[in-house]
């Protein structure tokens, strides 16, 4: 709910307009009294002015002056109120953008995909929540919508949905103690009201979203895959199905925005007739019961009108609010359980990283949407050792880096039992994710220049730390031969490097992060031997005296591994040096003799 968002996570910066929301409200309605006031004075209301007329209505002077006063600090607060959700909403679009950013960056599918898409797998639906197209969409347009809900809505909102009280209390000093009670009692049925419409409107709410966000996933990929749906003949059924993916969606708008209509129709009904009705009816009894002055009685009517806020409010922004709790929902899921860890700050590449704390995995068990990928996994990484992960294709390799990089939690549907121990202590996923650097065989590569992706990791790195990270990584030679240098643009997802230079650029970011456990997943893979050497020499520096944890396709690169793990369904098959394994029969041993055999048969030369 989200008066409970409001309450316990609004964005920093949200209290104060909620304090100036509430002070503007107090002045405009001592501003009603003092009108109230200005008018016994004027029409000369000595009649129970002292029991029961306002103060102050010995001359219409003061009470004007008050009442100006008032005005102009109300306003004042008014339109500083409403300055702060902008400036909230700039600080939260960059949060949520790079959580999105990292959720992004940190995916470590082949072919670069985000974490969570499986391409071509049989669960991962093309055009589904997960795809490429919803990370766009979640970039973009949820995390507009989820800023503008948390900035623009949360606050705002509460701030509307208490100024009643504040009124009240005034209405109960100045004015009447009693039918400020009642009308309290309907100021208190407002939230009432709004959970349950809240729980009506949600599903259709989330189904139009979801079916929204399917639909522009899909019109995205459509267009990312125009030419080869152009050669292959399949224009018309892609256009179909988008045009019906787009239809479900208007046809859940439809039933959505019928129900908000009726809901403002009830609301507006109920409360607004209702509680003004009731609100005037009190103060015109009370002034005809000689218990109110005109003053009062006017100013009680003026003051209805502050009570009716929160009604307004509602009719106004309900939709809004909706829409935006959805979205981040949908970023909340897309993003994973992900906790922001208090990041250590990066070294830039100068220091050596502290000692690499031993790692044990504890029957660790991950499963996929009820599906089981990796079962009751133990192993032990001692600091300092290098581990290679081979198995079959499909095995679990992947998901068992993930674990080790305290990434499963950020992909949908995944639930993880078991524990990761770091130097015999339990550890957590973020605190994971804070020990380790990433090359990956398809690194995340941002399509802008090749000093934002070292930035990427870290913001406050000088010019010089960025070129000492890449001469590390030897690709300062290539850079300084750009033409824009560190500013040189490295194309849609890095399109204008090479894989070569794209791994080492990804290396280079593993210089600046100086985590003590390195995972690689295959960085050497598909390279032309001179590039594959270049990448080779990097990686040793970047892993000196890390741990070292790597997935292995060609055996020959476990060759000085302490530690070979042999994944095999899911499950931990083997474990041994690569003489030991290489000795004994099994996966291993004939998956080597394999590639020896391929590699003579062929005469392989990558070249
Ligand atoms: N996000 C996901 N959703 C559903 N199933 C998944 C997901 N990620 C992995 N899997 C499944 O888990 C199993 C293990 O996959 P994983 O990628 O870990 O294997 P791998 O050993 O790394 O394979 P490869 O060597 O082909 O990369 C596979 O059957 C895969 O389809």
């Amino acid at each position: 709910m989200w008066i409970g968002e409001a309450l316990v996570d609004s964005p920093r910066g949200a209290w104060l307009g909620i304090a100036l929301s509430w002070a503007r409200t107090a002045f405009l309605s001592l501003a009603a009294v003092g009108i109230g006031a200005t008018v016994d004075a004027l029409i000369g209301a000595t009649a129970g002015a002292g029991s029961a007329g306002l103060p102050g209505t010995a001359g219409w002077g003061t009470p004007s002056l008050i009442t100006a006063l008032a005005v102009v600090l109300g306003a004042v607060c008014g339109g500083f109120a409403e300055a702060v959700p902008g400036r909230v909403q700039g600080a939260e679009e960059r949060h949520w953008r790079q959580r999105v950013l990292r959720r992004a960056i940190l995916g470590l599918r082949s072919g670069g995909k985000p974490a969570g898409t499986r391409v071509g797998h049989p669960t991962g639906r093309p055009g589904g929540p997960t795809g490429e197209g919803a990370l766009v969409d979640a970039a973009t347009t949820g995390v507009e919508k989820t800023a503008n809900y948390r900035a623009g809505f949360l606050g705002p909102t509460l701030a509307s949905f208490t100024s009643p009280l504040v009124v009240l209390i005034v209405w109960a000093i100045f004015i009447d103690v009693r039918s400020a009670l009642l009308l309290a009692g309907f100021v208190a049925l407002v939230p009432v009201v709004i959970v349950l419409v809240g729980k009506w409107l949600r599903k259709p709410n989330h189904e139009y979203r979801r079916k929204e966000t399917a639909a522009a996933n899909q019109y995205l990929e459509m267009l990312e895959g125009l030419g080869t749906t152009k050669v292959l003949g399949a224009a018309p059924a892609a256009r179909d199905r988008f045009a019906e993916s787009a239809r479900a969606a208007m046809r859940e708008l439809g039933t959505l925005l019928g129900r908000n209509q009726l809901m403002i129709i009830v609301n507006d009904g109920v409360f607004g007739l209702l509680m003004t009705g009731a609100a005037i009816v009190l103060v015109l009894t009370a002034l005809a019961g000689g218990q109110l002055s005109a003053g009062a009685a006017f100013a009680g009517v003026l003051l209805t009108v502050l009570l009716n806020e929160p009604i307004d409010r509602l009719g106004r922004t309900f939709y809004v609010g909706l829409a935006g709790r959805a979205r981040r929902d949908q970023l909340e899921e897309l993003i994973g359980a992900e906790q922001d860890a208090p990041e250590t700050q990066p070294s830039f590449g100068r220091d050596r990283p502290a000692s690499p704390p031993a790692l044990e995995l504890r029957d660790l068990s991950v499963s996929i949407r009820g599906g089981t990928i990796l079962d009751r996994v133990s192993l032990r990484i001692p600091s300092g050792s290098r581990v290679a992960l081979v198995g079959p294709s499909g095995a679990g390799k992947t998901t068992l880096l993930r674990a080790i990089a305290g990434l499963t939690e950020t992909t949908p549907g995944a639930n993880t039992t078991g524990e990761i121990l770091a130097d015999g202590e339990p550890t957590t996923p973020a605190a994971l994710r804070n020990l380790v650097s990433i090359v990956a065989q398809h690194p995340g590569i941002l399509s802008t220049t090749i000093a934002d992706n070292l930035r990427l990791v870290a913001p406050d790195a000088s010019d010089e730390q960025l070129r000492g990270a890449l001469d590390r990584a030897h690709l300062l030679d290539e850079v300084d031969a750009m033409p824009n240098q560190l500013d040189e643009p490295v194309g849609d997802r890095g399109a204008f490097l090479s894989g070569g230079q794209r791994r080492r650029l990804a290396i280079a970011r593993a210089f600046l992060r100086e985590r003590p456990i390195v995972l690689l997943d295959e960085p050497t893979a598909d390279l032309d031997r001179r590039t594959e050497a270049l990448v080779r020499e990097s990686l040793e520096e970047v892993t000196e005296g890390r741990t070292v944890v790597q997935i292995a396709h060609r055996l020959d690169t476990t060759a000085d591994a302490d530690l070979i793990v042999v994944v095999s369904a899911g499950r931990i098959a083997a474990t041994g040096t690569p003489e030991e394994l290489r000795a004994s029969r099994g996966y291993y041993a004939e998956a080597f003799r394999n590639d020896a055999f391929r590699a003579s048969n062929t005469g392989e030369d990558r070249r």
